[in-house]
């Protein structure tokens, strides 16, 4: 046995006792996020974490390795906040945008016993994911009348995210005003201009002045404030119940078909769907997109859907979106994704969800 083994034979011995006293740290750590939930305190304490760093180092014999154990040290805790955070906001669920928002329902709908965190960014709401302040996002992936939206495609691409289920929203538009008003008193009507737009066929009947605004829930706020008679939203009925508003007509769309598909995001894979949806990019050169298309018909798979997006890095270059049917486990599938991963790059599973 050379030197390096005989290092790595030590190394191996020490780092089952590590991985031990790891199990038996966490369980601890578990009993301090539980007593921390339940006493409403924040998991992170500085105090807490310079003590535990300075009464630890003191005792270092080796004094050259002393900052590496407090990096060390320090990195065991960052750990350890990040498994307590996991624990307290198990039951916590984030959307981007305001109450009432149309996210925000979809939410409710969802988990109607978890609580909710909004974002004013896709982004952060991802984030939050990753960092465990939120257990999952609820983000809009698609609607039936604008189409996709673009954005959360983006995010799912860069961020080690995943589809874990998906929703869909009928989206109905009503006309609010305040308590007591009729459309014979309305002279403005406030909402987001999408809302507007699928409304035409209503608005038509009426000579109001279409004023866009931010969001629908946004703009049902704003009326209600105003305690203006002749004001209007268009939003949900839900943000009418939020906001103290009246129902002056119900389901104005013109499409009674409008539905937004919601992605519920979280950090696993589920053990198995039947769907699942994968990202990738393939070299500019001719017939690299028909090859993975071709991996999916050999082995029998339904390709469902297929989108590209610019990558961002990139000018002038795409990545490329499929949803194909089956089950994530069957060892099938399994073969024909590492076909593609294989003839792709970036390649990632970015969903697994019934449908
Ligand atoms: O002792 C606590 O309050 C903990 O939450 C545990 C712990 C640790 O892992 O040692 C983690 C986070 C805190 O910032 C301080 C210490």
């Amino acid at each position: 046995m050379n030197q390096l083994d005989k290092a790595r034979e030590k190394i191996n011995a020490i780092d089952v006792q590590m991985r031990e006293l790891f199990e038996q740290r966490m369980k601890a750590v578990e009993e301090v996020a539980e007593y921390k939930l339940k006493n409403n305190m924040k998991i992170f304490d500085p105090d807490r974490e310079a003590e535990v760093i300075e009464k630890n180092s003191i005792k270092m014999q080796n004094e050259k390795l002393k900052p590496y154990y407090r990096e060390y040290i320090q990195a065991v805790m960052d750990i350890s906040k990040s498994y307590q955070e996991s624990i307290v906001n198990c039951d916590t669920y984030g959307y981007q945008g305001v109450l009432g928002a149309f996210s925000h329902i979809a939410t409710q709908r969802l988990f109607p016993h978890g609580k909710m965190k909004n974002y004013a960014a896709f982004e952060g709401a991802v984030k939050g994911v990753l960092n465990h302040e939120i257990a999952k996002a609820v983000l809009p992936f698609e609607n039936s009348y604008t189409g996709e939206v673009g954005e959360i495609l983006d995010l799912l691409f860069k961020y080690d995210v995943v589809i874990q289920s998906i929703y869909d929203l009928k989206i109905n538009q009503n006309l609010l005003g305040l308590k007591g008003a009729t459309l014979c008193d309305i002279k403005q009507v406030y909402s987001k201009d999408q809302a507007i737009n699928q409304c035409q066929d209503f608005l038509k009947n009426f000579d109001y002045e279409l004023i866009p605004y931010a969001n629908t829930a946004l703009a049902a706020k704003f009326v209600s404030e105003s305690q203006d008679k002749s004001k209007a939203a268009i939003a949900s009925i839900e943000t009418a119940e939020l906001y103290g508003l009246e129902v002056l007509a119900e389901n104005i769309n013109t499409s009674k078909d409008n539905t937004t598909r919601f992605v519920v995001v979280g950090n696993e894979l589920p053990e198995d769907g039947n769907h699942l949806s994968i990202v990738f990019t393939v070299h500019h050169e001719s017939g690299q997109l028909a090859k993975i298309m071709q991996i999916v018909a050999k082995y029998g798979f339904n390709m469902e859907n297929i989108k590209s997006r610019s990558l961002k890095d990139a000018s002038w270059q795409y990545y490329f979106y499929m949803e194909i049917e089956g089950h994530y486990r069957d060892e099938k599938m399994q073969s024909m994704l590492e076909e593609c991963r294989n003839s792709s790059s970036n390649f990632k599973v970015i969903g697994v969800y019934n449908h």
